[in-house]
C-alpha cells in the first residue's frame, strides 16, 4: 500500500476557518479584533515572503495585522525599544520576531523581551518552562512543533500510548518543543541527533519519524518501518537543473518517494508542515487575544 499523503494545506485551511469564526465571536465581544505583529530585520527574500504570507492569513483571519520591518543595520537597542512599544500597545495580541537575526543582535535577549502574554511563537523562556513541566494548556506552544502534532493526531487519534517517536533533530525551535508534545500525548519519545550511533537502524525503531534537520532528503527509504508516520519539518532549497539553469525547487529533510514505499502515511514538502505552522501562528493570537482578555482557552478543531 503506498503511503497516504497527509495534506497539510487542507488540515491548515480547517484550523484557520475555525480561527476566523471565532475571532469574529472575539470582535463582537470585545469591539476589537485579535491583533498580530511581526517583526523583520533586514531585507533577506525567503523571509520577506513569509512575513507577508503571515500578514495575509492574518488579515484573512479578520486580525489587526502589523509588519515592521527595520534595516539590517538596527542595532539591538532599537529592536528592544519597538518590542517594548508593542509589549505596551493593548491592541496588539501576539508579537513575532522573525528568526535568524542579523550579526550581532543577541536573539535571546530579544526574546527575553518579548511579553511571554504575546509569545505567539513560543520561544520565551516562560512558555518553553510551561511546556516542559507539562503546563502547555497554560502556554504559548511553539507553531511548527503544534502544527506537527495536529497531523499526527489527524491520522493516529489524541492518544499515542504505545508509540515510539523518534525525533531527528534536538533544536529549541522544533526538535526539543515536538518532543514534549509527543511525550504529553502518551508516546514514548526518543530525540536524535547528528552524534546519535547508528541513526538508520535508531529510526527503524519508529512507529512516528519526525525530521527537523535542515539537510536534504537526509532520511532515506530504508530507515523508514514498514507503517510509521512520518513528519517531514525540513524545508530546504536546492539547485534543480532540470527545471533550467539557476532553477531551484524545495525538498524536506526526508526522502519523500522512497520513504512513502513503507510509511503508512507521510507529510509533503511543499504542503505538508509548513502550511500548519502559519494557520498555527494564528490559532496561537487568538489564544493569546482570549487569555490576555481572561476569557477561557479557545479549544481549536482540526
Ligand atoms: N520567529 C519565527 N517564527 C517562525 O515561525 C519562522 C521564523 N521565525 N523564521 C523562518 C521560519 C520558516 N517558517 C515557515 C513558515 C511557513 C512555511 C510554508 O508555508 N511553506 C510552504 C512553502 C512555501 C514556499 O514555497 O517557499 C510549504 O511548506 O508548503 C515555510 C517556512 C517560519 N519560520
Amino acid at each position: 500500500m503506498p503511503a497516504l499523503r497527509i495534506d497539510g494545506r487542507a488540515v491548515a485551511a480547517r484550523v484557520l476557518a475555525d480561527v476566523k469564526n471565532r475571532a469574529a465571536t472575539f470582535a463582537a465581544a470585545k469591539g476589537r479584533p485579535p491583533g498580530l505583529a511581526v517583526v523583520l530585520v533586514g531585507e533577506d527574500p525567503a523571509s520577506q515572503v513569509y512575513v507577508r504570507n503571515k500578514g495575509r492569513e492574518a488579515e484573512a483571519a479578520g486580525f489587526r495585522s502589523e509588519q515592521h520591518t527595520l534595516p539590517v543595520t538596527t542595532g539591538e537597542a532599537e529592536l528592544l525599544a519597538l518590542v517594548g512599544k508593542l509589549n505596551a500597545d493593548p491592541g496588539i495580541d501576539g508579537i513575532l520576531v522573525q528568526l535568524p537575526l542579523p550579526k550581532g543582535i543577541d536573539t535571546d535577549r530579544v526574546l527575553l523581551a518579548i511579553d511571554p502574554a504575546k509569545d505567539v511563537d513560543g520561544f520565551h523562556p516562560i512558555n518553553v518552562g510551561l511546556l516542559g513541566s507539562g503546563a502547555a494548556e497554560k502556554a504559548l506552544v511553539p507553531c511548527t512543533p503544534a502544527g506537527s502534532v495536529i497531523l499526527i493526531e489527524n491520522v493516529l487519534g489524541p492518544s499515542l500510548a504505545g508509540k515510539h517517536a523518534v525525533v531527528v533533530g534536538r533544536s529549541n525551535i522544533v526538535g526539543k518543543p515536538v518532543a514534549q508534545l509527543l511525550l504529553q500525548r502518551d508516546a514514548t519519545v526518543t530525540i536524535a541527533h547528528s552524534r546519535t550511533a547508528d541513526l538508520p537502524a535508531l529510526c527503524r525503531t519508529a512507529d512516528i519519524l519526525v525530521a527537523a534537520v535542515g539537510r536534504p532528503e537526509m532520511i532515506r527509504g530504508d530507515w523508514v518501518k514498514p507503517g510509521a508516520v512520518v513528519v517531514d519539518v525540513g524545508i530546504n532549497r536546492i539547485p534543480a537543473p532540470e527545471k533550467g539553469e539557476g532553477k531551484t525547487r524545495l525538498v524536506g529533510d526526508v526522502a519523500t518517494e522512497e520513504a512513502a514505499v513503507h510509511a503508512a502515511a507521510i507529510t509533503p514538502v511543499p504542503g505538508g508542515v509548513g502550511p500548519m505552522t502559519i494557520a498555527l501562528l494564528m490559532a496561537n493570537t487568538l489564544v493569546a487575544a482570549h487569555l490576555r482578555e481572561g476569557l477561557p482557552r479557545p479549544a481549536l478543531t482540526a
